[in-house]
């Protein structure tokens, strides 16, 4: 794991930074455990409070185990912000740019006094979530809040699904993707995949008002809308679910991937690319739910699948953080941002309502 050294707050005031006024950038990550001995101290950490069933953790458990107790999200992320330090320093920013996970070493709990100590006052986050939901926004903003010490002032960037560079490097993954098939295009489909939440955490994302089927589900229809219109317009898309856990009698969004799978080889699909556009990297969920569990169902049902690949370091994907970044930081300078973003989609708020994704099944906590 890469670490980059905290250090002193930049002091060269003849150039200012163009990330100014900020003095350091945080890629905020989930983490992941590094081999088997850290796998159930991972897993306590992760669901600490959550009411997931133990048949459920000794399931997961076992994902992890398939893979020697390591995931691979904690080298994805290395090279993601290996990528965006070089992207910024490109754009001329010299801050530092350093990882803290919510789950896993580095901690934010650590990482977060550290810079405290070392002088940095007010520091931007970016997270390695693209869309808004409890878990997968406010839930870092929550994590972020708790760790920071009180002289540490945190901000992030907007959720940034909808910014072109993201859609941008899916179009080109699910572009490779569809060339690796062959299969009859009038039975060949492509299904873009995210991570379930619960049906009543979907509809409490984003800010009020909300759409119909809460911001989480709408900004994953306008991506896929968007990925699909650029990379395969003549090919019928679905969006579907992977990941699912909690009590079973508590509905979470549907399809399963792997229903799905098997709708479709009863209408007689023969070829199938999963777009995995709810991840950034190669997570578990990746790895495991879908190169694995998912292409068991399709290989069982005789589908051909092809799984696209996470954007992970697309030089176009890792420029739309840049431009998140600079944009972010020229607000907090009080100047006037025109955002990048697909026509007709919402654009992520980078400061949030108090109701903004809240968790219906927690009392709200203090979230940056
Ligand atoms: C929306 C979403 C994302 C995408 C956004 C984002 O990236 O943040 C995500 C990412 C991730 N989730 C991860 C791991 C886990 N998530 C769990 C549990 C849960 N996830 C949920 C949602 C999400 N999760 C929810 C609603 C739960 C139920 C409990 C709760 O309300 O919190 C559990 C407990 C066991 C289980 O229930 O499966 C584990 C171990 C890892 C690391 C994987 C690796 O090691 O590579 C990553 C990147
Ligand atoms: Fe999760």
């Amino acid at each position: 794991m890469c670490r980059d050294s905290i250090g002193p707050v930049p002091d060269d005031l003849l150039t200012p930074d163009p990330l100014q006024p900020y003095d350091a950038v945080l890629l905020v990550s989930f983490g992941g455990p590094e081999g088997p001995d850290d796998v159930l101290p991972f897993l306590r950490r992760v669901t600490a409070g959550r009411g997931i069933p133990d048949e459920r953790l000794v399931e997961v458990g076992e994902h992890y185990a398939l893979f020697g107790g390591r995931s691979p999200i904690n080298q994805r992320t290395d090279e993601q912000l290996r990528a965006l330090r070089s992207e910024l320093k490109n754009r001329g920013s010299e801050l530092p740019v350093i990882l803290g996970n919510r789950n896993w070493y580095p901690l934010l709990d650590e990482v977060l006094p550290e810079l405290a100590a070392a002088g940095h006052r007010r520091v931007l986050a970016i997270t390695t979530s693209a869309y808004p939901s409890w878990s997968s926004c406010r839930q870092y903003r929550e994590n972020l809040a708790a760790a920071a010490p009180a002289e540490l002032t945190v901000e992030r960037v907007r959720n940034y699904a909808t910014h072109p560079g993201f859609v941008t490097a899916n179009v080109s993954a699910v572009g490779k993707a569809l060339s690796e098939l062959s299969g009859d295009p009038a039975t060949t489909r492509l299904v873009f995949v995210t991570h379930s939440i619960p049906d009543q955490m979907a509809l409490s994302s984003g800010p009020e008002p909300r759409d119909r089927d809460g911001e989480y589900v709408n900004w994953h229809r306008h991506v896929a809308q968007a990925v699909a219109a650029e990379a395969a317009p003549e090919l019928p898309w679905e969006l579907a679910f992977c990941s699912r856990s909690g009590a079973p009698s508590q509905p979470w969004l549907e399809p399963d991937i792997n229903d799905l799978l098997t709708d479709m080889a009863a209408q007689g699909v023969t070829d199938v690319v999963i777009s995995p556009i709810g991840f950034i990297s190669d997570h578990m969920e990746v790895v495991y739910d879908l190169d694995h569990e998912a292409a068991e169902t399709a290989e069982e049902l005789g589908i051909r699948m092809v799984r696209a690949a996470t954007v992970g370091t697309d030089p176009q994907f890792i420029a739309g953080l840049a431009d998140v970044a600079l944009e972010r930081a020229a607000e907090a300078r009080g100047e006037q941002v025109h955002p990048a973003v697909l026509p007709g989609a919402p654009i992520g708020l980078t400061v949030c309502p108090a109701n903004c994704c809240v968790n219906p099944r927690q009392p709200d906590k203090p979230a940056i």
